[in-house]
């Protein structure tokens, strides 16, 4: 089959996103508009505050995850009530609508908000309030995946998560798993063991940032001794063929983001991922956004494309890339198998029009 029009063949697969940060979809306009109305001072000695235009530009030039990560917190403190992380998550909705997104698994930093005088009360009306609207009015499912800092002390991570305001949240299933995010490579998996070990003893769902700039030894670790079921990123298990085949074997999905690894240069361009390995070795995957806002507004339609023009995956590794996403997504079984209809129903429909074409 022949299809002539991708893109909207990609948007018609019934996509499910489980990477991606909330406070990566801050853009610069709603930035500077969130600091006015909070009179958050930015940082008047960086020009890349002086305008919208001069943040964007400087958002092209990121040269690693730690100078990403530096414009990143201090993105996010503009947001200090529960209408700010309202409008931050309602945002990102729209856009996952627009680019046909039917379950997204998304991630919030409570670590970088608490030790500004926010609450977990705070963040969690705001991302509740947009989730909810998300699903009446776009029909779109969702999670939240709360994320600990790793260049923070793993003691300051336990006792986050043991923070009785988080534990209340937890108690009413406000969020579904943990996951370890920030600056990847002085910190390895294993310093957060007992973190891991507290979660999964309250039956959390687990996954972790490994194999970003951090080699394929953090990914084995990850799942040694934190357990995960997932691997964010990822990117890294290509250079350890053993590992590989193992990570295939055990079904553990990655979650790649393909213009996240391009903006903070972990490749240098997105044909060098290793997309064509992971599906000829039978490496599960899903394709993400990260923080679309900072990486050129890049949102999953993106990076779908951005596959499809680098690797020309046929109908068939389509609909199985969409299949293990569905599949590998934390929603109930009821949910994934709406989504397995709808992605059937659209293969149909596609190859019909194909073979009209
Ligand atoms: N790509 C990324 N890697 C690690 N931590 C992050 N936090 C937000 N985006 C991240
Ligand atoms: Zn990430």
């Amino acid at each position: 089959m022949a299809i002539t029009d991708f893109r909207s063949f990609l948007i018609a697969l019934p996509k499910c996103e489980h990477h991606m940060h909330l406070e990566g979809a801050l853009s610069p306009a709603i930035l500077f508009q969130l600091a006015a109305k909070n009179n958050i001072i930015l940082p008047a000695d960086d020009a890349a505050f002086a305008s919208t235009e001069a943040l964007s530009k400087r958002y092209n030039d990121f040269s690693s995850l730690d100078d990403f990560l530096h414009y990143y917190y201090i993105g996010m403190s503009v947001l200090i009530d529960a209408s700010d992380f309202e409008a931050l998550a309602w945002d990102y909705f729209q856009h996952a609508r627009q680019d046909g997104v039917m379950h997204a698994e998304l991630f919030f930093d409570p670590q970088a908000h608490l030790e500004r005088g926010v609450t977990f009360a705070t963040i969690q009306a705001g991302f509740e309030a947009a989730r909810r609207r998300a699903n009446s009015e776009l029909g779109i499912s969702s999670e939240l995946i709360c994320c600990f800092l790793r260049h923070l002390p793993a003691a300051h991570c336990e006792a986050t998560f043991a923070h009785e305001e988080l534990q209340a949240s937890l108690g009413q299933g406000h969020f579904i798993g943990i996951g370890l995010d920030s600056s990847e490579l002085a910190f390895p998996p294993e310093l957060f063991k007992s973190l891991y070990a507290d979660a999964k003893a309250r039956s959390l769902r687990l996954t972790a940032h490994a194999g970003e700039e951090g080699p394929a030894e953090y990914i084995a670790n990850a799942l040694e001794h934190l357990e995960v079921e997932r691997i964010d990123h990822g990117i890294r298990l290509a250079t350890d063929a053993a590992l590989m085949s193992k990570v295939a074997e055990r079904g553990i999905m990655l979650t790649v983001c393909p213009y996240s690894n391009l903006y903070l240069r972990c490749v240098t361009s997105i044909g060098d991922l290793p997309i064509r390995t992971f599906l000829d070795a039978g490496v599960k995957f899903s394709l993400n956004s990260d923080d679309p806002a900072y990486f050129g507004n890049h949102y999953i339609l993106d990076n779908y494309m951005a596959v499809h023009e680098a690797f020309a995956l046929s109908v068939d590794e389509w609909a199985l890339v969409c299949e293990n996403g569905i599949r590998g997504s934390w929603c109930s079984d009821s949910r994934k198998d709406a989504m397995l209809d709808r992605l059937q129903q659209t293969i149909d429909h596609w190859r019909n029009e194909g073979d009209q074409a």
